[in-house]
C-alpha cells in the first residue's frame, strides 16, 4: 500500500487526536502516505480530504476533540453512498481506510469492507461500549472529568448536608456511571444494565442518616432516566429533596489523560500495521494489556457487557 486514509466519526472523544497522530506517524515511518478525511463519512462522500505530513499532526497529542472534525451521517447507511465513498478514495489513490469512532462508525466501515475496500477500526468513544476491547480511547479522560466534578459537588453537599443526583453520559452503557461511582464513593449508582430499586436507594440514604451522615451522592446514567425524573420520584415517594447536576458534554472534552494518549498511540500504530499486512474488516483493541486485532463484526454482533462485579462492590463499599 502506498496511501491510506483516516477519519473520525460519531461522538468525539479525548485522545482521537493522539490516535490520528499515531496513524500518520506510523504510516509515514513505513513510507506510506496518509490522507486526512474531514467530517467523518459526510466529508468522505463529499471528497473533503488532504494529505497529512509529519508536521500536520504536531502539537495535537494533548488536545481534546478531533482535528479532523466529526459528524453523524445517516445517509452513509445507504449502499449508494458507500459505493460513492469507495470511488472517491480510489480516485485519490487511497488503498485502505482507518476509522476512529464507536459502534456506528464500525458498521459504516464494515459496509465498505464488504464492498471490497479494506478498513480497520480504532475504538474512540467515551462510553467504553465496544465489544472486543476492554477500554476505548477517551473513557479514562471522561471518567477523570466526572470524578473531579463529583468531588466538587461532594464538597458543597457535605457543607449543606444535601443529597445530590448527578447525571452522567451513557445512552446504552453504564461504564461511566459505574466506574465514576466507585471512584467517587457514590452512595447509589443507576446503570442501564441493571434494574434499579427505589427502596434500596431510599434505605441507603436512611442508613446514612442513621449514622449521622446527612449528605449523599446518587449517580444516574442518562440511559436510565433523566436526573430530574429520579429527583421527582424520591420527592413523591419519601419526601426527600435532592439537588440535580447534569454534567453533559463537558464529559467529552478536555486534554486526554496519559492512559488515553498511550492507548491511542498503541492502537493507532496497530491499525496501520494491520492494514499494511493487507487485512481489512478488522478492529483493534486491548485485552489483558495486549494490543490485538479481531473481526470487525464482533464489535456489534456481540453486546458490550459492563463489569457488574464493580456494581456489587460499590454497594459494599458505600454502606
Ligand atoms: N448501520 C450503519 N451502516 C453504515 N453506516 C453507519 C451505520 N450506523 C452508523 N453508521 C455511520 O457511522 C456514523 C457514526 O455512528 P454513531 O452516530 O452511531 O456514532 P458512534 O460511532 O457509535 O459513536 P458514539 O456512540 O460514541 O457517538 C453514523 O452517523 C453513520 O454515518
Ligand atoms: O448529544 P450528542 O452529541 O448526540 O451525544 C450524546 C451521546 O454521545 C455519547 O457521549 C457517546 O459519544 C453518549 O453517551 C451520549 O448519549
Ligand atoms: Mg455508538
Amino acid at each position: 500500500m502506498k496511501r491510506i486514509a483516516v477519519l473520525t466519526s460519531g461522538g468525539d472523544s479525548p485522545g482521537m487526536n493522539a490516535a490520528i497522530r499515531a496513524v500518520v506517524r506510523k504510516a509515514n515511518f513505513h513510507g506510506v502516505e496518509v490522507m486526512g478525511i474531514y467530517h467523518g463519512y459526510e466529508g468522505l462522500i463529499e471528497g473533503r480530504m488532504e494529505l497529512m505530513d509529519l508536521g500536520s499532526v504536531g502539537g495535537i497529542i494533548q488536545r481534546g476533540g478531533t482535528k479532523l472534525f466529526s459528524s453523524r451521517c445517516p445517509r452513509f447507511k445507504e449502499d449508494v453512498y458507500q459505493f460513492r465513498a469507495i470511488e472517491i478514495m480510489k480516485e485519490r489513490g487511497v488503498e485502505g481506510l482507518v476509522v476512529i469512532g464507536g459502534d456506528g462508525t464500525y458498521r459504516g466501515a464494515v459496509g465498505l469492507t464488504k464492498k471490497g475496500f479494506p478498513c480497520v477500526g480504532i475504538p474512540g468513544t467515551i462510553d467504553n461500549d465496544i465489544p472486543g476491547t476492554e477500554y476505548t480511547i477517551g473513557f479514562d479522560t471522561a471518567l477523570n472529568t466526572v470524578i473531579e466534578s463529583i468531588d466538587k459537588i461532594r464538597d458543597t453537599a457535605t457543607s449543606h448536608e444535601n443529597s445530590f443526583i448527578v447525571e452522567v453520559m451513557g445512552r446504552d452503557a453504564g461504564d461511566i456511571a459505574l466506574w465514576a461511582g466507585l471512584a467517587a464513593g457514590a452512595e447509589s449508582i443507576l446503570i442501564p444494565e441493571e434494574q434499579y430499586d427505589i427502596d434500596d436507594i431510599l434505605s441507603r440514604i436512611e442508613h446514612g442518616v442513621s449514622r449521622g451522615k446527612k449528605h449523599s451522592i446518587i449517580i444516574v446514567a442518562e440511559g436510565v432516566m433523566p436526573a430530574s425524573e429520579l429527583a421527582k420520584i424520591l420527592k413523591e415517594k419519601a419526601n426527600i429533596t435532592t439537588r440535580v447536576s447534569v454534567l453533559g458534554h463537558i464529559q467529552r472534552g478536555g486534554s486526554p489523560s496519559a492512559r488515553d494518549r498511550v492507548l491511542a498511540g498503541r492502537l493507532g500504530a496497530k491499525a496501520v500495521e494491520v492494514l499494511l499486512e493487507g487485512k481489512g474488516g478488522r478492529a483493534v483493541g486491548i485485552k489483558n494489556h495486549q494490543i490485538y486485532d479481531y473481526d470487525f463484526e464482533v464489535a456489534f454482533t456481540t453486546k458490550h457487557k459492563a463489569d457488574l462485579s464493580l456494581y456489587s462492590l460499590s454497594k459494599e463499599l458505600s454502606i
